[in-house]
Protein backbone atom coordinates (compact mmCIF):
# COMPACT_ATOMS: atom_id res chain seq x y z
CA UNK A 1 0.00 0.00 0.00
CA UNK A 2 1.48 3.20 -0.99
CA UNK A 3 0.08 6.79 -0.10
CA UNK A 4 -0.27 9.27 -2.95
CA UNK A 5 -1.85 11.95 -1.57
CA UNK A 6 -1.65 13.82 2.51
CA UNK A 7 -3.39 16.68 2.90
CA UNK A 8 -4.04 19.14 6.23
CA UNK A 9 -7.45 18.94 6.81
CA UNK A 10 -9.46 20.27 9.88
CA UNK A 11 -7.20 19.31 11.88
CA UNK A 12 -6.23 15.90 10.59
CA UNK A 13 -5.08 14.95 7.42
CA UNK A 14 -6.37 14.06 3.90
CA UNK A 15 -4.92 11.21 2.64
CA UNK A 16 -5.64 8.72 -0.67
CA UNK A 17 -3.67 5.43 -0.70
CA UNK A 18 -2.93 3.08 -3.71
CA UNK A 19 -2.72 -1.12 -3.17
CA UNK A 20 -3.45 -3.62 -5.06
CA UNK A 21 -6.53 -5.59 -4.83
CA UNK A 22 -6.62 -9.26 -5.07
CA UNK A 23 -10.66 -9.38 -4.87
CA UNK A 24 -10.58 -6.90 -7.56
CA UNK A 25 -7.74 -8.06 -9.47
CA UNK A 26 -6.03 -4.32 -10.16
CA UNK A 27 -4.59 -1.34 -8.24
CA UNK A 28 -7.41 0.67 -6.38
CA UNK A 29 -7.45 4.17 -4.94
CA UNK A 30 -8.93 4.96 -1.73
CA UNK A 31 -9.32 8.21 0.11
CA UNK A 32 -8.80 8.08 4.34
CA UNK A 33 -9.68 10.95 6.43
CA UNK A 34 -8.01 10.88 9.81
CA UNK A 35 -9.37 13.17 12.29
CA UNK A 36 -7.02 15.06 14.64
CA UNK A 37 -8.28 12.45 17.58
CA UNK A 38 -6.51 9.78 14.83
CA UNK A 39 -3.46 11.17 16.48
CA UNK A 40 -4.26 9.24 20.31
CA UNK A 41 -6.80 6.37 19.73
CA UNK A 42 -8.51 3.83 17.61
CA UNK A 43 -12.07 5.52 16.22
CA UNK A 44 -15.16 4.31 14.59
CA UNK A 45 -15.42 4.38 10.62
CA UNK A 46 -17.80 5.86 8.05
CA UNK A 47 -17.61 4.13 4.70
CA UNK A 48 -18.87 6.57 1.81
CA UNK A 49 -19.90 4.59 -1.65
CA UNK A 50 -19.75 7.12 -4.67
CA UNK A 51 -22.25 7.01 -7.52
CA UNK A 52 -21.75 6.95 -11.32
CA UNK A 53 -18.91 8.46 -13.00
CA UNK A 54 -17.24 9.09 -9.50
CA UNK A 55 -13.51 8.37 -8.47
CA UNK A 56 -12.55 8.69 -4.23
CA UNK A 57 -11.83 11.93 -4.97
CA UNK A 58 -15.64 13.30 -5.69
CA UNK A 59 -16.51 12.99 -2.23
CA UNK A 60 -13.31 14.18 -0.53
CA UNK A 61 -12.80 17.31 -2.53
CA UNK A 62 -16.95 18.13 -2.72
CA UNK A 63 -19.00 16.79 0.43
CA UNK A 64 -17.10 19.10 3.08
CA UNK A 65 -17.11 15.74 5.43
CA UNK A 66 -14.15 16.25 7.40
CA UNK A 67 -15.18 18.82 9.09
CA UNK A 68 -18.12 16.96 10.77
CA UNK A 69 -15.89 14.02 11.07
CA UNK A 70 -13.13 16.04 13.11
CA UNK A 71 -15.89 17.33 15.02
CA UNK A 72 -17.00 13.49 16.43
CA UNK A 73 -14.47 11.82 15.73
CA UNK A 74 -14.57 9.36 12.89
CA UNK A 75 -12.28 8.12 10.31
CA UNK A 76 -13.59 8.38 6.66
CA UNK A 77 -13.08 5.66 4.28
CA UNK A 78 -13.72 6.34 0.47
CA UNK A 79 -13.40 4.05 -1.97
CA UNK A 80 -13.29 3.90 -5.99
CA UNK A 81 -16.73 3.22 -7.70
CA UNK A 82 -15.11 0.49 -10.01
CA UNK A 83 -11.84 -2.23 -10.50
CA UNK A 84 -9.61 0.41 -12.98
CA UNK A 85 -6.49 -0.22 -15.35
CA UNK A 86 -6.10 -1.61 -18.80
CA UNK A 87 -7.22 -5.09 -18.14
CA UNK A 88 -10.44 -4.10 -16.97
CA UNK A 89 -13.31 -4.65 -19.31
CA UNK A 90 -15.58 -1.50 -19.88
CA UNK A 91 -18.17 0.23 -21.84
CA UNK A 92 -19.49 3.16 -23.68
CA UNK A 93 -21.44 5.29 -21.59
CA UNK A 94 -21.17 6.11 -17.96
CA UNK A 95 -23.26 3.93 -16.44
CA UNK A 96 -21.90 1.00 -17.36
CA UNK A 97 -18.13 -0.44 -16.64
CA UNK A 98 -15.57 1.79 -15.49
CA UNK A 99 -17.01 4.14 -12.68
CA UNK A 100 -19.93 2.21 -12.63
CA UNK A 101 -19.56 -1.17 -10.37
CA UNK A 102 -23.26 -1.49 -8.65
CA UNK A 103 -21.43 -2.09 -5.30
CA UNK A 104 -22.24 -6.27 -6.82
CA UNK A 105 -20.07 -9.36 -7.72
CA UNK A 106 -20.25 -9.95 -11.38
CA UNK A 107 -21.39 -13.02 -12.90
CA UNK A 108 -21.46 -12.92 -16.84
CA UNK A 109 -18.72 -12.08 -18.87
CA UNK A 110 -16.27 -10.05 -19.61
CA UNK A 111 -17.46 -8.45 -16.14
CA UNK A 112 -16.84 -11.25 -13.20
CA UNK A 113 -13.19 -11.53 -13.28
CA UNK A 114 -12.82 -7.84 -12.27
CA UNK A 115 -15.79 -6.38 -11.14
CA UNK A 116 -16.59 -7.70 -7.59
CA UNK A 117 -17.18 -4.53 -5.59
CA UNK A 118 -19.42 -5.98 -3.17
CA UNK A 119 -16.73 -8.33 -1.67
CA UNK A 120 -14.03 -5.82 -1.59
CA UNK A 121 -16.24 -3.29 -0.04
CA UNK A 122 -17.50 -5.93 2.41
CA UNK A 123 -14.34 -7.92 3.07
CA UNK A 124 -11.50 -6.63 1.75
CA UNK A 125 -11.05 -3.17 2.70
CA UNK A 126 -12.40 -3.08 6.20
CA UNK A 127 -9.58 -5.80 6.80
CA UNK A 128 -7.31 -3.45 5.08
CA UNK A 129 -8.40 -0.45 6.94
CA UNK A 130 -8.89 -2.41 10.33
CA UNK A 131 -5.02 -3.27 10.02
CA UNK A 132 -3.38 -0.57 8.61
CA UNK A 133 -5.17 2.46 10.33
CA UNK A 134 -6.39 3.58 13.95
CA UNK A 135 -9.86 2.08 13.23
CA UNK A 136 -12.11 -0.21 15.41
CA UNK A 137 -14.10 -2.35 13.66
CA UNK A 138 -17.08 -0.34 14.17
CA UNK A 139 -18.74 0.90 11.09
CA UNK A 140 -21.19 2.61 9.43
CA UNK A 141 -22.05 3.46 5.81
CA UNK A 142 -23.87 5.91 3.56
CA UNK A 143 -23.61 6.61 -0.37
CA UNK A 144 -25.07 8.30 -3.14
CA UNK A 145 -27.08 7.61 -5.72
CA UNK A 146 -25.50 4.33 -7.52
CA UNK A 147 -23.39 4.71 -3.74
CA UNK A 148 -26.82 5.03 -2.05
CA UNK A 149 -27.92 1.66 -3.37
CA UNK A 150 -24.53 0.15 -2.29
CA UNK A 151 -24.91 1.27 0.97
CA UNK A 152 -28.28 0.42 1.53
CA UNK A 153 -28.13 -3.36 0.18
CA UNK A 154 -24.85 -4.03 1.56
CA UNK A 155 -26.17 -2.72 5.22
CA UNK A 156 -29.34 -4.76 4.65
CA UNK A 157 -27.36 -7.94 3.65
CA UNK A 158 -24.96 -8.40 6.67
CA UNK A 159 -26.68 -8.01 9.79
CA UNK A 160 -24.76 -7.11 12.48
CA UNK A 161 -22.03 -5.59 10.52
CA UNK A 162 -23.00 -1.88 10.42
CA UNK A 163 -24.12 0.43 13.21
CA UNK A 164 -26.06 2.65 10.92
CA UNK A 165 -27.04 3.35 7.19
CA UNK A 166 -28.11 6.24 5.21
CA UNK A 167 -28.17 7.43 1.52
CA UNK A 168 -27.98 10.80 -0.07
CA UNK A 169 -30.48 10.55 -3.81
CA UNK A 170 -30.07 6.57 -3.70
CA UNK A 171 -31.06 3.72 -6.38
CA UNK A 172 -33.52 2.07 -4.40
CA UNK A 173 -35.16 -0.44 -6.58
CA UNK A 174 -32.31 -1.04 -9.23
CA UNK A 175 -34.61 -4.33 -10.80
CA UNK A 176 -37.11 -1.64 -12.19
CA UNK A 177 -35.20 1.83 -13.49
CA UNK A 178 -33.10 1.83 -16.38
CA UNK A 179 -29.45 2.26 -14.68
CA UNK A 180 -30.46 -1.01 -12.84
CA UNK A 181 -31.86 -2.72 -15.88
CA UNK A 182 -29.04 -2.18 -17.70
CA UNK A 183 -26.21 -2.77 -15.78
CA UNK A 184 -28.15 -5.95 -14.02
CA UNK A 185 -28.84 -7.73 -17.25
CA UNK A 186 -24.55 -6.89 -18.02
CA UNK A 187 -23.43 -8.00 -14.76
CA UNK A 188 -25.70 -10.97 -13.96
CA UNK A 189 -27.68 -11.99 -17.24
CA UNK A 190 -30.71 -11.86 -18.12
CA UNK A 191 -32.50 -13.68 -15.22
CA UNK A 192 -33.99 -11.24 -13.49
CA UNK A 193 -34.69 -12.88 -10.14
CA UNK A 194 -30.76 -13.57 -9.36
CA UNK A 195 -30.93 -9.65 -9.74
CA UNK A 196 -33.27 -9.21 -6.77
CA UNK A 197 -30.40 -9.94 -4.23
CA UNK A 198 -29.30 -6.66 -4.92
CA UNK A 199 -32.03 -4.40 -4.86
CA UNK A 200 -32.95 -2.95 -1.60
CA UNK A 201 -36.25 -2.65 -2.08
CA UNK A 202 -36.59 -6.79 -2.85
CA UNK A 203 -34.01 -7.23 0.55
CA UNK A 204 -36.23 -5.22 2.61
CA UNK A 205 -38.97 -7.61 2.53
CA UNK A 206 -37.21 -10.24 4.22
CA UNK A 207 -34.10 -8.28 6.23
CA UNK A 208 -33.79 -9.99 9.03
CA UNK A 209 -32.16 -6.73 11.00
CA UNK A 210 -34.33 -4.09 11.30
CA UNK A 211 -31.59 -1.54 10.82
CA UNK A 212 -33.18 2.06 10.61
CA UNK A 213 -32.67 3.27 7.17
CA UNK A 214 -32.23 7.21 6.72
CA UNK A 215 -32.48 8.63 2.77
CA UNK A 216 -32.76 12.12 2.09
CA UNK A 217 -33.73 12.90 -1.40
CA UNK A 218 -33.73 16.32 -3.58
CA UNK A 219 -37.25 17.17 -4.59
CA UNK A 220 -35.71 18.75 -7.79
CA UNK A 221 -33.65 16.03 -8.79
CA UNK A 222 -33.32 15.35 -12.26
CA UNK A 223 -33.35 11.50 -11.45
CA UNK A 224 -36.11 11.31 -9.27
CA UNK A 225 -38.97 10.21 -11.50
CA UNK A 226 -36.84 7.89 -13.37
CA UNK A 227 -34.39 6.72 -12.02
CA UNK A 228 -34.50 7.00 -8.20
CA UNK A 229 -38.12 6.47 -7.12
CA UNK A 230 -37.63 6.33 -3.38
CA UNK A 231 -41.85 5.50 -2.51
CA UNK A 232 -40.68 2.01 -4.00
CA UNK A 233 -38.69 1.23 -0.49
CA UNK A 234 -40.80 3.22 1.49
CA UNK A 235 -43.71 1.20 0.57
CA UNK A 236 -41.93 -1.79 0.95
CA UNK A 237 -40.37 -1.20 4.26
CA UNK A 238 -43.72 0.02 5.70
CA UNK A 239 -45.23 -3.44 4.20
CA UNK A 240 -42.40 -4.97 6.37
CA UNK A 241 -42.27 -2.73 9.18
CA UNK A 242 -38.63 -1.90 8.35
CA UNK A 243 -37.94 1.63 9.90
CA UNK A 244 -36.89 4.23 7.35
CA UNK A 245 -36.95 8.07 7.21
CA UNK A 246 -37.15 10.01 3.86
CA UNK A 247 -36.90 13.30 4.07
CA UNK A 248 -37.80 15.27 0.91
CA UNK A 249 -35.84 18.27 0.10
CA UNK A 250 -37.30 20.88 -1.86
CA UNK A 251 -35.12 22.40 -4.49
CA UNK A 252 -32.29 20.49 -4.36
CA UNK A 253 -30.75 18.46 -6.93
CA UNK A 254 -29.21 15.36 -7.83
CA UNK A 255 -25.33 17.02 -6.66
CA UNK A 256 -22.79 17.35 -4.44
CA UNK A 257 -24.24 20.97 -3.61
CA UNK A 258 -26.99 18.52 -1.91
CA UNK A 259 -24.73 16.22 -0.52
CA UNK A 260 -22.84 19.00 1.22
CA UNK A 261 -26.04 20.35 2.50
CA UNK A 262 -26.70 17.88 4.61
CA UNK A 263 -23.66 15.96 5.22
CA UNK A 264 -23.22 17.29 8.28
CA UNK A 265 -26.42 15.65 9.49
CA UNK A 266 -25.83 12.65 8.23
CA UNK A 267 -22.34 12.31 10.10
CA UNK A 268 -23.52 13.33 13.19
CA UNK A 269 -26.65 10.73 12.79
CA UNK A 270 -23.60 7.54 12.17
CA UNK A 271 -21.72 9.62 15.14
CA UNK A 272 -24.72 8.82 17.27
CA UNK A 273 -24.83 5.16 16.24
CA UNK A 274 -20.87 4.27 16.45
CA UNK A 275 -19.82 6.59 19.20
CA UNK A 276 -23.41 7.14 20.95
CA UNK A 277 -22.44 11.12 20.66
N1 LIG B 1 -24.99 13.35 -16.52
C1 LIG B 1 -23.94 12.87 -15.71
C2 LIG B 1 -24.42 11.64 -15.04
C3 LIG B 1 -23.51 11.18 -13.98
C4 LIG B 1 -23.87 11.71 -12.60
O1 LIG B 1 -24.76 12.51 -12.40
N2 LIG B 1 -23.16 11.17 -11.64
C5 LIG B 1 -23.46 11.48 -10.26
C6 LIG B 1 -23.93 10.23 -9.60
S1 LIG B 1 -25.35 9.61 -10.47
C7 LIG B 1 -25.68 8.09 -9.78
O2 LIG B 1 -24.92 7.30 -9.38
C8 LIG B 1 -22.21 12.02 -9.60
O3 LIG B 1 -22.01 11.88 -8.42
N3 LIG B 1 -21.39 12.73 -10.38
C9 LIG B 1 -20.12 13.24 -9.94
C10 LIG B 1 -20.15 14.62 -9.36
O4 LIG B 1 -19.09 15.04 -8.84
O5 LIG B 1 -21.18 15.30 -9.38
C11 LIG B 1 -22.72 12.59 -16.57
O6 LIG B 1 -22.87 12.40 -17.75
O7 LIG B 1 -21.59 12.58 -16.05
Amino acid sequence: MERIEHRACFGGWQDVYRHESKVLGCAMNFAVYLPPQAEKERLPVLYWLSGLTCTEQNFITKAGAQRYAAEHGILLVVPDTSPRGDEVADAEGYDLGKGAGFYLNATQEPWARHYRMYDYIVEELPALVEANFPATAARAISGHSMGGHGALTIALKNPGRYRSVSAFSPIVAPTQVPWGEKAFTAYLGEDRASWKAWDATELVKSAPEKLPLLIDQGEGDEFLASQLRPQLLQAAAEAAGHPLQLRLRPGYDHSYYFIASFIGEHVAHHARALRGA
